[in-house]
């Protein structure tokens, strides 16, 4: 393999990923923000899968003469908003993360790293996509590992503009989510999704794929819907 996302960062970037790391290290005895605690094991699962829109980002951004910002709903310890936004310092980088001490701990990192450009915000998402202040305003919308393409698209839909995309981080169960994800998508306003595979330097990692698709139409104003209907009954089933 060639050089791995890490190795391609700046010596500065490395130096917030380090820090980043011990605070994980540190708070995660009382937090329990989550169950990966090796430093290699942080680095390649957490940091080195975070970065792995990175060039996709870049690329983005070169095509566009705005700042682009993006959203990363269920961030959970940070993964991914606060690694991009380490790493992508011309980026509006929003986190939206339900649990209180999770969305705490993610302010501590932003202010021990200098995190100018992130804006973490402690609620659930499906509640800020209502928001006009944030509604249609995104570039890409995030997901890793907070529930099937369903769930998130309809939570996350509305907060894309159009000529954005919806981002999620999958593995091979995805082929089965796609069989509903893919009518919620189109309902939310999306162009059918595409599948782009990506390697980490974790050997054992498996199948990994990004979900990205494409808005193209306005999303509906009644999405997304309460969470107790969301979750009994997914849209596009
Ligand atoms: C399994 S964790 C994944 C955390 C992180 N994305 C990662 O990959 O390490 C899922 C997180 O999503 C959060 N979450 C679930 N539903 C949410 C919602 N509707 N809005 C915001 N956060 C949500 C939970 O509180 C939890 O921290």
């Amino acid at each position: 393999m060639g050089k791995t996302r890490l190795e391609s960062l700046s010596e500065e970037q490395r130096d917030k990923l380090d820090m980043f790391a011990k605070l994980l290290t540190e708070h995660n005895e009382r937090l329990n923000l989550t169950r990966i605690i090796e430093p290699e094991e942080i680095k390649t699962r957490h940091f080195e899968d975070s970065l792995a829109p990175l060039e996709m980002l870049r690329e983005y951004q070169q095509n566009t003469d705005r700042l682009p910002a993006l959203v990363d709903i269920g961030s959970g310890g940070g993964f991914p908003a606060l690694v991009l936004a380490a790493v992508l310092p011309d980026w509006h980088i929003v986190s939206i993360e339900a649990t209180g001490k999770k969305a705490d701990f993610q302010q501590i990192v932003v202010e021990e790293l200098q995190l100018m450009n992130a804006e973490v915000i402690s609620d659930r998402a499906e509640e800020i996509s209502r928001e006009p202040e944030y509604r249609e305003t995104f570039d890409f919308a995030l997901n890793r590992a907070v529930g099937t393409v369903s769930l998130v698209a309809e939570i996350t839909g509305g907060l894309v503009r159009r000529g954005g995309y919806f981002l999620s981080y999958k593995g091979p169960k995805v082929d089965d989510e796609l069989k509903t994800g893919v009518k919620t998508l189109k309902i939310m306003g999306f162009d059918a999704p595409e599948q782009i595979s990506y390697e980490t330097s974790d050997e054992e990692a498996g199948d990994l794929r990004l979900v990205r698709a494409k808005k193209i139409k306005k999303t509906p104003d009644k999405y997304p819907r309460e969470f107790k209907y969301i979750k009994k009954k997914h849209l596009g089933m």
